[in-house]
């Protein structure tokens, strides 16, 4: 890229230690940090992570040195060319999701093709028969059509059933036909829609003999296989520009009367009989909705690495910042130079950074198990067994609402935590949030989320509750975190935390009891609002987000505790388990996130009565201890995370601590530093090119 700005050559670095910063840092460390890598990743993936990240990182199809001076137009340019070199490399080296997954990380580029990897296919997988996915789904996989998700709508998005696009059987010729009666019925939002896809699977209403049996998913082709223009009777378009996102082309889709085949409604569960449009059942009402689930899965998934990818910026920045000299304990150099202090030595910057560093290892393990439970309801599924759907949606529901909300408010933390630095592009921050961020609301607005987890907990509460014998349930409670708090609440109702000095707070014991207590004691309490004072659903709305969270934070909890204590078959979790060094750094973590996450909801805390105000003071002595424990680690922890430089895209986090000669390089390129402003006003032209 071309300088526009000649930086004069005398200047000499006004830090003695500059970039050595970081390494002093790293020396700190009590433990290997490639072993905590490999934690991380395993042996397999992280030889995955190199490879792809050669090929991505070699490629100058992939070059994101000029992204930040992107329009839109140019975005998408980019993101289309991106997603071409990546088809290409699909099929040089055979990649498989596990690959791909890698590409799409490292490449940091929401493209037209996103939703067709991420929704189309999954969909087609998840509920083509056989045949269909013979028509679809091969073709799909190979790229010769290429897909979209429509199913949000002008009106309706979190309401499913309020959809208005319908699908009406016509026995007569045994097809459907597709039609948005109202202007409310244009689907919108659309990924890859705008501009990109030729195929879309579109949920609609459908109608068979005057019936409706709800919203299910049908295959539509939409535009021409060699033209590429809309098909007769079918209006599409880009909806325009976003707070983000802006390479990806979502899209607007109307239909009038739109025939297509029998054959095109997706029938793995339900069907529509030939000629007399009888419906058959499916084996579960919701399984039309089964993308949906996979998907908060994906995203709940990939949170920490976000989480982990704001840290390291915010982190190494920190280090290498310095401002002010601190008066009670001033730097010192070894010649005795007094210099000011690293801004990550003030407690505030730690209070504000650390606890999104152990987010990020919370999300780690809580990732692992979400994988665990959809691969278990994928086996059972495919043998007819649906009983773990209701679990999964709860879980995943809540989850994902829980932990791309903690994402994004921690993305900005961090990127306040970087200062007037934080607020440019060259900060890695801005087009990472503004691409994150709708994370919080496809797939799903988080609050609406958190009603369908709280209705499987009062369910649940109110199953156990109301058998004679609730101790009956006992034996599933190891397998069930609900019930098993549940049993624990009925138990001992008025449990009180033993807690009498700050350390005791590290025991983990201690910590689950908090959280258990917590969230059955805001149960029962909703339950009994509900049932006995027959308060309405809308008016506990914000009671039944409160125990969403308190749950999905007990399972966070939950599922780091666990994976330090517990014997597993995991190799990642054995590697930790046989390190003396790593199992006490991630203990300290551990208890950061705990101690942390009840500090802020203190309330819930005091308000069940399991802690005194006294011991709440003690909780955040804590807190404070544990991050003075954590600071010498807290480089080499972001370090462990291995997020490349070329993802940060970042002047603030590189791995070497150049950040102000990052900054200076980059924006001597900025495009307007080319341009001359001239401020005649009785000219044409206020703006020419400058000469260099
Ligand atoms: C092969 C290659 C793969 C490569 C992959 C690589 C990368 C992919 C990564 C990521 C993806 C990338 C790109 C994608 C980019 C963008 C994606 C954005 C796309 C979208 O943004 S796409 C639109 C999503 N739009 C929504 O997300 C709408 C939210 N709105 C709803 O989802 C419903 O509207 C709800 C649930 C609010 C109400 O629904 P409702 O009114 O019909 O139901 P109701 O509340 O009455 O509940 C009756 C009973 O159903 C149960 N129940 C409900 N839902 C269930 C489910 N899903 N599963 C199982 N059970 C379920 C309940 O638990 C209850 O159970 P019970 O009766 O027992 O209590
Ligand atoms: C970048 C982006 C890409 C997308 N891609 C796709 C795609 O490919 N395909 C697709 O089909 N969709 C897509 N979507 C749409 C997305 O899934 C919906 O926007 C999302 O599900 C939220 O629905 P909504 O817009 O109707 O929100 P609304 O339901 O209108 O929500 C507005 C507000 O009302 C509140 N609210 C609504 N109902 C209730 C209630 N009952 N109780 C309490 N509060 C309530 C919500 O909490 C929220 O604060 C995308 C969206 C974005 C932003």
């Amino acid at each position: 890229m071309v300088s526009y700005v000649k930086i004069p050559s005398h200047l000499k670095p006004s830090d003695p230690q500059g970039p050595d910063l970081l390494t002093q840092e790293r020396n700190l460390a009590s433990f290997d940090v490639k072993e905590l890598t490999l934690v991380l990743y395993g042996i397999k993936d992280l030889e995955r992570y190199h490879t792809i990240l050669k090929i991505i990182e070699n490629d100058p199809v992939f070059d994101k040195s000029n992204i930040y001076f992107m329009g839109r137009n140019e975005l998408f340019e980019h993101a289309i060319k991106k997603e071409k070199r990546l088809v290409q490399l699909i099929r040089e080296n055979k990649w498989k999701v596990e690959e791909l997954q890698f590409a799409e990380w490292f490449l940091d580029m929401p493209g037209p093709f996103g939703a067709h990897r991420g929704m189309f296919i999954p969909t087609l997988i998840g509920q083509g028969t056989k045949e269909q996915k013979e028509k679809f789904l091969v073709p799909a996989l190979n790229y010769q059509i290429i897909g979209c998700y429509a199913q949000t709508e002008l009106g309706h998005g979190s309401n499913v059933k309020g959809l208005e696009t319908t699908a009406i059987y016509i026995p007569e010729t045994d097809e459907f036909e597709i039609h948005s009666p109202y202007l409310t019925a244009s689907k919108w939002w659309v990924g890859g829609l705008g501009k990109t896809a030729n195929h879309a699977i579109v949920m609609a209403q459908l109608i068979s003999n005057g019936k409706n049996y709800g919203p299910h998913p049908f295959v539509v082709q939409i535009r021409d296989m060699k033209t590429h223009l809309p098909l007769p009777s079918i209006t599409i378009g880009d909806i325009g520009p976003k707070f983000g996102f802006n390479s990806t082309d979502n899209g607007f889709i109307l239909f009038e009367h739109v025939r297509i085949p029998r054959f095109n409604m997706l029938s793995k569960f339900s069907q529509i009989k030939k000629g007399t449009g009888e419906y058959i059942n499916p084996p579960n009402q919701k399984l039309s909705y089964g993308t949906m689930v996979l998907v908060r899965a994906i995203i709940i998934s990939g949170v920490r690495v976000t989480l982990a990818r704001a840290a390291t910026i915010a982190i190494r920045y920190s280090a290498v910042r310095r401002q002010f000299i601190d008066k009670d304990e001033p730097k010192k150099l070894e010649d005795g130079s007094i210099v000011e202090t690293s801004i990550l030595d003030y407690t505030m910057q730690q209070y504000r950074l650390f606890p999104v560093i152990a987010q990020s290892y919370a999300c780690f393990f809580t990732a692992k198990m979400m994988v665990n439970l959809y691969t278990e309801y994928t086996k059972q599924s495919s043998s007819g067994d649906y009983s773990l759907l209701a679990d999964l949606h709860a879980s995943s529901s809540g989850l994902k609402s829980l932990t791309t909300t903690m994402a994004v408010d921690s993305i900005e933390d961090c990127r306040r935590a970087c200062g007037g630095h934080g607020y440019s592009s060259f900060s890695g921050f801005v087009k990472f949030y503004q691409d994150y961020l709708p994370n919080t609301t496809w797939e799903g607005d988080n609050y609406i989320l958190t009603h369908q987890t709280a209705r499987y907990l009062l369910k649940t509460f109110r199953q156990v509750t109301s058998h004679k014998n609730p101790e009956i349930y006992a034996s599933q409670s190891n397998k069930n975190p609900t019930i098993s708090y549940i049993l624990q609440y009925l138990n001992e109702p008025n449990q009180k935390c033993t807690a009498i000095t700050p350390s005791d707070f590290n025991n983990h014991e201690i910590q689950l009891r908090a959280f258990k207590h917590r969230v059955a004691f805001l149960i029962a309490n909703v339950v009994d609002q509900i049932d006995n004072q027959k308060k309405s659903w809308n008016s506990m709305l914000v009671e039944i987000n409160r125990i969403s969270r308190a749950h999905c934070q007990y399972l966070l909890v939950q599922n780091f505790i666990t994976a330090l204590h517990q014997p597993s078959e995991d190799e990642s979790l054995r590697m930790l388990h046989n390190s003396p060094a790593l199992k006490e750094v991630m203990t300290s973590i551990c208890n950061l996130f705990v101690l942390h996450t009840m500090e802020k909801d203190i309330g819930d805390f005091l308000e069940s009565e399991y802690l005194t105000t006294p011991q709440a003071r003690l909780l955040r002595i804590q807190v404070y201890n544990l991050l003075k424990e954590i600071r010498p680690n807290a480089v080499s922890l972001v370090d462990a995370f291995l997020i490349p430089d070329s993802l940060l895209c970042s002047a603030l986090g590189r791995y070497d601590g150049k950040v102000y000669e990052t900054m200076i390089d980059w924006a001597s390129k900025e495009p307007l530093n080319g341009m001359t402003l001239d401020f005649n006003p009785n000219n044409d032209t206020f703006i020419r090119k400058a000469k260099l």
